[in-house]
């Protein structure tokens, strides 16, 4: 049999009134030939009221039932003509729809030389549920892999890719930044004295302490045990030292819960300070050596690089 033959035409039609995809042909002046049935079931519409139809009042109707496909819009006669710049320009068309519940069908648009319209809806819910599950299991994963999972601040990775973007975009505009290197100070004793758990609530509460003493772009990051890393971009050296001052304070003068414990914990800084060219690299030798500065200067101190040699 082939397409001419009348039975394989019967054939066809029969297959397409039940079939599961929708169906419909518009003429070239855009209104509905004929349809099947899951093609009404699509726009919630009796097949006697699709007869004729125009395709512009279907989506008008669509829209003002709140039934059929998904437009989103204040104002359907702006999305009507921007929808006709993207139909009937070429001989076939593909694209996804979202139906208001909650369905998703894949449309195609075949117009002949004649101007007339084939139109085809395959379901594609499952589909896109799939994805968009996989989606947010990829979203879930990236996070998980740039975040400190006690703390929730960037771990070491992702702070050391954060602050080489953002160290080089301060170098091409000539702004100044600085590293502050942050190390609690006799933290071995709070895990040896309270247990490891209260160790880690007071980690958790320090992160919670520095991202109140920071700006919301300033980039916080765990690198160590108790060791955490601070960038300031666009500061000054006076301005690092009156931040790195800041959360010395916060964290010195106000106790901290931990367990059914209150602990007032003090920590060591050390800053260093870039203008010109620099690597992270660099930066954070030259911070780690003025938090050894601040450590063996008693702690609960902060301590800039530059000064050591001046
Ligand atoms: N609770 C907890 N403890 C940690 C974690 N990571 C590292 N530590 C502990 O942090 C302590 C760090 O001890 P030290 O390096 O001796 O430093 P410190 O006791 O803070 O002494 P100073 O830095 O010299 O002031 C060790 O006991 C580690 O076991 C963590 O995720 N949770």
């Amino acid at each position: 049999m082939t397409f001419v033959d009348q039975k394989f035409q019967l054939k066809l039609i029969e297959f397409i009134e039940v079939c599961k995809d929708g169906y419909a042909i518009l003429d070239a002046d855009d209104r509905l030939m004929g349809c099947n049935l899951a093609f009404c079931d699509i726009f919630y519409m009796d097949m006697a009221l699709m007869q004729g139809i125009r395709f512009d009042d279907l989506m008008r109707q669509s829209y003002s039932r709140r039934k059929g496909i998904r437009i989103e819009t204040n104002d359907i006669e702006q999305w009507l003509q921007e929808a006709h710049q993207k139909r009937r320009h070429n001989p076939f068309r593909l694209f996804e729809v979202d139906l208001l519940d909650g369905r998703w069908f894949l449309f195609s648009e075949q117009v002949l030389d004649s101007g007339e319209m084939l139109i085809q809806a395959k379901e594609i819910t499952k589909q896109k549920v799939l994805e968009h599950q996989l989606n947010s299991k990829v979203a879930t994963l990236s996070e998980l892999a740039l975040t400190d999972e006690l703390t929730k601040v960037a771990n070491r990775r992702s702070f050391v890719e954060s602050v080489d973007t953002e160290l080089a975009r301060c170098q091409r505009q000539h702004k100044p930044s600085a590293l502050l290197l942050l190390d609690l100070d006799f933290f071995k004793s709070v895990n040896d004295t309270y247990g490891h758990q209260a160790g880690d609530e007071i980690l958790k509460a320090t992160a919670v302490r520095f991202k109140k003493a920071l700006r919301e772009y300033d980039i916080v990051g765990r690198i160590g045990g108790e060791e955490f890393a601070v960038f300031l971009s666009e500061t000054t050296p006076k301005t690092a030292l009156q931040v790195a001052e800041r959360i010395r304070s916060l964290l010195a003068d106000y106790p901290m819960k931990a367990g059914s414990v209150e602990l007032c914990m003090t920590t060591s800084i050390g800053v260093a300070f870039c203008q010109g060219q620099s690597s992270f690299e660099a930066l954070y030798i030259e911070a780690d050596s003025a938090l050894y500065q601040a450590k063996r200067n008693g702690r609960n101190r902060v301590e800039l690089y530059r000064m050591l040699d001046e």
